[in-house]
């Protein structure tokens, strides 16, 4: 069974607002969730219990399990056994009460060769009806400092800049709980230093963070909560 190995919360705490929120609903509940096809093991049996307002870091080797746990908790994968509820609801990307609480960066997202990197984040800032989109995504490229980027099309970019500008679709827009697959991939270590605070500013104004990270300053700087997937006997092949 994979468990969280134990707690590094924040001396600070949740603010007020979110310990009354935390009281009505969990960013995540899991038990015995799992994931297996016929007699292979892709997820073991994992429990998982935090709140809003707290952050996870999910770790663990090559092939644990992580992106497949992240996919479940996301609704882009059914899990096979066990229960899960991420803001209080069923996983399911297709509803959109649970896109509007859940966000993350699973794998590339698609982009499009027709628009510039500014009017990716633009439509996506539109489509959740932020007041200003071309500022809120000028500002976003701004904290991730790629503005200068923000003219050329998304296919013209180096691989740490592609990331960058990904990272950048999924902040951009509203969320209660964000989940991100290894975001440290391509990033040197100046950019993922920048990263990194960026994520814990988000975390220190409320949003939940859910990584899966093979970065030990990742695991420091955000694992309030650490969980190092194992495979299961039956997943190694
Ligand atoms: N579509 C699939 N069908 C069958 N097995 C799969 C599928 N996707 C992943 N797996 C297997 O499930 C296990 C978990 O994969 P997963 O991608 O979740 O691992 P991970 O911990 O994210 O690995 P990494 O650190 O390499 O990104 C692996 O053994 C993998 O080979």
């Amino acid at each position: 069974m994979n468990r969280p190995t134990g707690s590094r919360r924040r001396d600070s705490g949740p603010t007020d607002s979110q310990a009354r929120t935390a009281d009505a609903v969990s960013a995540i509940r899991a038990d015995g969730l799992g994931v297996s096809t016929g007699d292979f093991t892709l997820l073991s049996p994992t429990d998982i219990s935090l709140d809003i307002g707290h952050n996870l870091v999910i770790g663990g080797d090559n092939g644990s399990g992580k992106t497949t746990l992240l996919s479940a908790l996301t609704g882009l994968l059914s899990p096979t056994q066990g229960t899960v509820t991420v803001c209080g609801l069923a996983p399911d990307d297709r509803k959109s009460e649970f896109r509007a609480a859940v966000t993350g960066l699973i794998g590339r997202a698609p982009i499009s060769r027709e628009l510039t990197v500014a009017e990716h984040l633009v439509a996506i800032a539109m489509s959740w009806s932020l007041r200003e989109p071309h500022t809120a995504a000028m500002r976003q490229l701004e904290e991730l400092e790629i503005d200068f980027l923000a003219e050329r099309f998304a296919h013209e970019l180096s691989s740490g800049q592609t990331q960058l500008m990904q990272l950048a679709m999924v902040l951009v827009r509203p969320a209660q709980l964000l989940v991100l697959d290894e975001p440290e991939q391509r990033l040197d270590s100046t950019r993922l230093d920048l990263l990194i605070t960026v994520l814990e500013k988000r975390s220190q104004n409320g949003t939940t963070l859910v990584l899966a990270s093979h970065s030990q300053k990742v695991i420091d700087r955000l694992g309030e909560e650490y969980l190092p997937l194992t495979r299961d006997a039956t997943g190694l092949s």
